[in-house]
């Protein structure tokens, strides 16, 4: 199968347990990327059987609305059944690497909101160690060298995505290097530095459940059945 077969394989695991508990109310969140694109394509189809969805991004946004979905202020949304999003990596503990479109903070934010996060990953995205894929942080513009300096004094090595500011109006650094035993503590840490909007790291807020592409099928792990 190739990596577009596995992505389309889990977007439509993740149909078959969402769509059949919608009703006509429900709302969802729905995240940002190839894997996530796939989602909202099948999503789709389904369009009449929800009120509509919270995106995290505007380019999720605006391929929802293209499929006469209706996006809604988070705002104005009082509870999310679910978010489904995809993910740079994951790990056993299903903590992830977010943001390598650059949504990182709007996901984080629906995903907080939401009673069950599902991630929706090809098998490549699974990791022993957080890290190999570069850590995103969102930073406000001003504060990007010194941002820059401090996660160099917490053993990364930043590098800005030029020509790249996110729905926020903010710049991304990539930290390189790193291979992340504690992504709880890090992200604690990366939150803890003046002028970080937020970071890719989705440890305090772990996915609920994994589905992930195989070769051999769609493996679903769930975080309530780890130890
Ligand atoms: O975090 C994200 C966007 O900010 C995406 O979920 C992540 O980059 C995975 O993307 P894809 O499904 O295209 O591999």
């Amino acid at each position: 199968m190739t990596q577009d077969q596995l992505k389309q394989a889990v977007a439509q695991a993740a149909i078959d347990i969402v769509v059949p508990r919608l009703d006509k109310q429900a709302i969802i969140g729905v995240g940002t990327g190839s894997t996530a694109n796939f989602f909202i394509d099948l999503l789709a189809e389904h369009k009449y059987d929800f009120a509509g969805a919270v995106a995290s991004s505007e380019a999720t946004a605006e391929r929802l609305r293209g499929h006469g979905i209706e996006v809604f202020d988070l705002n104005s949304v009082p509870e999310l059944e679910f978010y489904v999003d995809g993910a740079d990596e994951c790990n056993k503990h299903l903590e992830l690497i977010k943001g390598g479109g650059a949504a990182l903070t709007r996901e984080k934010i629906v995903a907080a909101v939401a009673k069950t996060f599902i991630c929706i990953a090809d098998e490549s995205k699974k990791v022993d160690f957080l890290g190999e894929f570069p850590l995103p942080v969102e930073v406000i513009p001003m504060a990007r060298s010194y941002v820059a300096r401090e996660i160099v004094g917490l053993g990364g090595d930043p590098v800005y995505r030029t020509g790249v500011l996110t729905d926020n109006g903010n710049v991304i650094l990539d930290v390189h290097n790193m291979q992340i035993t504690d992504p709880r503590g890090l992200e604690e840490k990366l939150n803890a530095i003046v002028g970080v909007v937020c970071s890719g790291l989705f440890a305090a807020r772990p996915a609920d459940v994994l589905l992930l592409g195989t070769k051999t099928g769609v493996s679903t792990i769930k975080k309530t059945e780890l130890s």
